[in-house]
């Protein structure tokens, strides 16, 4: 019997056009093991209501045609059903995508759709909110807040927000709580890592695993603005952990407290959150297509 696969497309993830995605599906989706409906979102969110609307249907599978963001949405949706998701990476960053080795080639994502290999990852929460990829507090909330109004999406953008920002941006103090134990530290940002890679390739926790039932909790400590080029270099080559500047805790019952609210990201979308923030995670709750 043939699966019922539902493609939701987000239209400006990465930057790019997707008007060739359905001719792509139509070329290299098996129609004799898949019956494949295609829908482009309209605006923010509309993807977590397609993809809700899907679970009580009778669809088989979600495919999330995007970046981390419509991935979380989708996700959200999906996660804990009895739906499984697939993933075409058409983001900017690709973190979850590039983790789970999918190809960035849109045709070979879709033809290796063909070959189905069903696994579980985690999924995070982040005081009430789910995340797949990565959440964060500090200098990458406020760069995700600054890359959500610009209009020029895809990676150059964000490196160009980054530059701008970094010798601004003050570290502030954090309470961090693993698994009973605190730490006081001053952080220019904290990234709690359920995969190891923001995007790009960019590995901040090099050995965070996907289905550990754990969270990795990275400090990255202020630095002088001269060091950026060699923490960059350490994270694209899967060093970060060796850094001077970066700290890595491993737990999953973990709490993050500021001296005050304000931004931060969850899977690459700002959100404003208070300034308690008890992060979780759930292990195995996401079936997902590689
Ligand atoms: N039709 C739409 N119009 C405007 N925004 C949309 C639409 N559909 C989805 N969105 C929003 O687009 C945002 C960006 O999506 P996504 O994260 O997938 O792309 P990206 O940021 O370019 O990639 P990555 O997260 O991999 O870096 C999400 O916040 C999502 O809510």
């Amino acid at each position: 019997m043939r699966s019922r696969i539902l493609f939701i497309v987000n239209p400006i993830s990465g930057g790019q056009v997707k008007t060739f995605i359905p001719s792509l599906i139509d070329q290299y989706l098996d129609d004799r093991l898949y019956d494949a409906e295609i829908i482009f979102t309209e605006y923010p969110g509309h993807a977590t209501q397609l993809a809700e609307a899907a679970v009580s249907s009778n669809v088989d599978i979600v495919a999330s045609v995007g970046g981390d963001g419509t991935i979380n949405e989708v996700a959200c949706a999906l996660e804990s059903s009895s739906k499984t998701m697939a993933i075409i990476p058409c983001g900017s960053g690709n973190g979850l995508a590039r983790t789970l080795k999918i190809p960035l080639d849109n045709r070979k994502a879709i033809q290796k759709l063909n070959k189905a290999k069903i696994v579980k990852i985690d999924s995070g929460t982040f005081n009430e909110r789910k995340f797949f990829n990565m959440a964060g507090i500090g200098f990458d909330a406020h760069i995700s807040a600054l890359f959500a109004q610009d209009k020029n999406r895809g990676f150059k953008g964000y490196i160009q927000s980054t530059f701008r920002e970094i010798a601004q941006y003050q570290a502030q103090e954090y309470q961090i709580s693993v698994d009973g134990a605190v730490y006081q530290e001053k952080a220019f940002m904290i990234s709690i890592a359920n995969s190891s890679q923001y995007g790009n390739n960019a590995h901040i926790s090099p050995f965070a695993s996907l289905n550990d039932g754990l969270l990795d909790v990275c400090v990255i400590k202020p630095f002088p603005v001269y060091k950026f080029p060699l923490l960059a270099y350490r994270m694209f080559a899967k060093l970060a952990h060796k850094s001077n500047y970066v700290k890595i805790y491993r737990g999953s019952n973990i709490k993050i407290t500021r001296a005050t609210e304000g931004p931060v990201h969850i899977d690459g979308e700002p959100l404003f959150f208070p300034k308690e923030i008890n992060v979780g995670v759930k292990p195995l709750s996401l079936s997902l297509i590689v």
